[in-house]
């Protein structure tokens, strides 16, 4: 394949990037039967009371000797009877459905998760990403079933009733309808002055939340640190002023919006309002505008208008949460999957090579500058350089945590971005420093990468990654399930990941020698770990320690994300560059620590 710039970019629209909007797909039948059945529901719930002012319509003649028209009294108690039924009916059918569709829904939205992170670059999955994962399936998954089991239901009824009754009570006596009308008007009014500025007030009291939060896992966390540096006075006053301004906020917050919101419950209080269209009735059938019929529907109907207000209220917040949901899982689909190649390719051989690799994280800083190297099959590399010269970046590039920004990294001549990504991990094998181990049986984690390996085999990884003496003395053995009853050290676990790696019999390895927290008794334990796992296999590994790589077939010295020096160590001390500078530091610092023979 010729040589080309590749970038971020995919070059096939990801089957997953939703349209706008296209959450809801799946559900869409299901979210069209709920408004419906709302709508009937709400509908149907206003008929008995239209029902009970015209039966008394229909009955009251006969306080006066006039004869009943039995056959409209019987067919308005069925139309009563008949509404009430499909109003239940409705309801109990709408929350059915919303429960099924919420559930659809989640189901559909979870998978679709799933399906989009294991699409996405390994180099996505760093600290954050757990967090980010945990966010989007409880938080935003969560906030989308508000929006389909309750909120379209309630805001449907919550502006419905109302607007029939309404309608209705125009239709008996325009009076007396404008002035059941009154209390709404005023608490929608004061509603709306309560919540001007809610939504910054809303945003302001979710940063106190957030701010409070970060305080007290920082507080906790820290705890060790800052107790053995004395700090526990100054950490601990963060926190309390963490803790004393949310108070502040939300106190502040109350005491403003407490005189509207009791005037608002004053207002849309059944008491209240009854004895105000009592009055208002009183006053329209005195002066004569009004039949005391015409009165009952006003009071019967006028009570439901306002509590539907409040309902509104709460429904909003959960729109206004689910709008902010649909974002976040919008951006999360947005982030570009790992490019598919339209051909995939098939290595030739296990040789590993750089050819002009750069690469960038942000696009802005460029972090390797045009790397060329061959690793051949049969021999070690060690990538050496100070901190952040680049090589753990180097290494990802391999096992495709990463894709090159220019040049390409070629395995048997075939970019890696043309291997099918299951022929990457059976070619590649990575053991990185940061370990990780899953909550499940060492033999399982062993095993991970070749489920079909017998006990045997995974037993003979674990002897070679000098492990198996340890998984031995837990209760269990190999059954022990890790942070349950198999804590290990980190050099412990670090060696069950080598186990894994050996029996993945991956010919290509990319190690992070990573021996930051072992004790000098694992070091050496890891050391003979690797050992076994270098034989015969291309290997390049990240090395902190240059006594480890004394012997290895080649170095490549890293600065500043550029290959300065190469060769092997004797070649490199003697060239008297960069490495035998680093070299002669090394010794100087590390003399007493240097296994014999090393400082040659
Ligand atoms: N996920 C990331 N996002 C952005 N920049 C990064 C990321 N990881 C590393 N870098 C930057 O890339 C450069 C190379 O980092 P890299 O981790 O590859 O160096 P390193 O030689 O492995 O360092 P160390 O020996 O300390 O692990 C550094 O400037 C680092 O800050």
């Amino acid at each position: 394949m010729s040589e080309r710039k590749r970038g971020a970019a995919h070059p096939h629209p990801h089957p997953d990037t939703p349209p706008e909007g296209g959450f809801f797909d799946p559900v869409r039948g299901s979210l069209a039967t709920i408004i419906a059945l709302s709508l009937i529901g709400a509908t149907s719930s206003v008929v008995p009371f239209i029902a009970i002012v015209e039966l008394a319509r229909t009955l009251l003649p006969a306080l006066d000797g006039a004869a009943v028209d039995t056959g409209r009294v019987w067919v308005i108690v069925i139309v009563a009877v008949g509404a009430l039924l499909v109003s239940f009916a409705a309801a109990f059918t709408s929350g059915m459905v919303s429960h099924f569709a919420d559930a659809e829904l989640q189901l559909s939205l979870r998978r679709r998760i799933i399906r989009h992170l294991q699409r996405l670059p390994l180099g996505w999955f760093d600290a954050r990403a757990s967090g980010t994962v945990r966010k989007l399936v409880e938080n935003d998954v969560v906030a989308l079933h508000q929006l389909v089991a309750h909120a379209i239901h309630d805001v449907i009824t919550a502006i419905t009733v109302p607007v029939i009754s309404l309608v209705y009570l125009f239709a008996v006596q325009w009076q007396f309808a404008l002035a059941a009308m009154l209390p709404l008007v005023i608490a929608a009014g004061l509603y709306v002055v309560m919540m001007r500025g809610g939504m910054d007030k809303y945003a302001q009291y979710e940063n106190a939340t957030a701010w409070l939060a970060e305080a007290t896992v920082e507080f906790v966390q820290g705890i060790a640190v800052v107790k053995r540096f004395g700090q526990l006075g100054r950490s601990h006053q963060r926190y309390r002023d963490e803790q004393r301004g949310y108070v502040d906020f939300v106190g502040q917050w109350t005491r403003e919006t407490a005189v509207m919101f009791t005037l608002v419950e004053i207002v849309t209080s059944p008491l209240v309002v009854l004895v105000y269209l009592l009055a208002v009735g009183l006053w329209l059938v005195g002066s004569g505008a009004a039949q005391p019929i015409d009165v009952l529907p006003g009071l019967l109907l006028g009570l439901g208008l306002t509590a539907p207000l409040m309902s509104l209220g709460s429904s909003g917040q959960f729109l206004r949460n689910a709008a902010k949901a649909q974002r976040s899982l919008a951006g999360f689909f947005e982030l570009q999957p790992i490019a598919l190649s339209a051909e995939p390719q098939t290595p030739g051989s296990s040789e590993l090579a750089f050819e002009s690799v750069s690469f960038s994280y942000d696009g802005a800083h460029t972090v390797l500058h045009e790397i060329g190297a061959a690793c051949t099959p049969g021999t070690v590399t060690a990538l050496v350089g100070s901190s952040g010269s680049g090589k753990s970046t180097l290494a990802k590039l391999v096992p495709r945590f990463y894709d090159a920004t220019a040049g390409r990294v070629a395995i048997g001549g075939a970019d890696v971005r043309d291997i099918a990504s299951d022929e990457l991990y059976r070619e590649v094998g990575f053991v990185f420093q940061d370990v990780q181990l899953l909550r499940a049986s060492l033999r399982e984690n062993i095993r991970l990468t070749r489920p079909d390996a017998s006990d045997v085999e995974v037993e003979r990884a674990a002897r070679a990654a000098q492990i198996h003496e340890r998984i031995l003395r837990f209760e269990r053995g190999y059954d022990a399930v890790v942070g349950e009853d198999a804590n290990l050290s980190g050099g412990e676990a670090q060696r069950v990941t080598i186990a894994r790696a050996l029996l993945a019999d991956a010919p290509i390895l990319v190690l992070d020698e990573a021996t930051a927290f072992a004790d000098p008794d694992s070091e050496a334990a890891i050391q003979r770990a690797l050992g076994a796992l270098t034989e015969h296999r291309t290997v390049l590994v990240i090395a902190h320690r240059l006594h480890t790589i004394v012997g290895v077939d080649r170095i490549l010295v890293l600065h500043d994300g550029r290959v300065v020096e190469q060769g092997t160590h004797a070649e490199l001390v003697a060239a008297g560059g960069r490495f035998a500078r680093m070299w002669s530091d090394y010794q100087h610092n590390h003399a007493r620590a240097l296994p014999e023979g090393a400082n040659r």
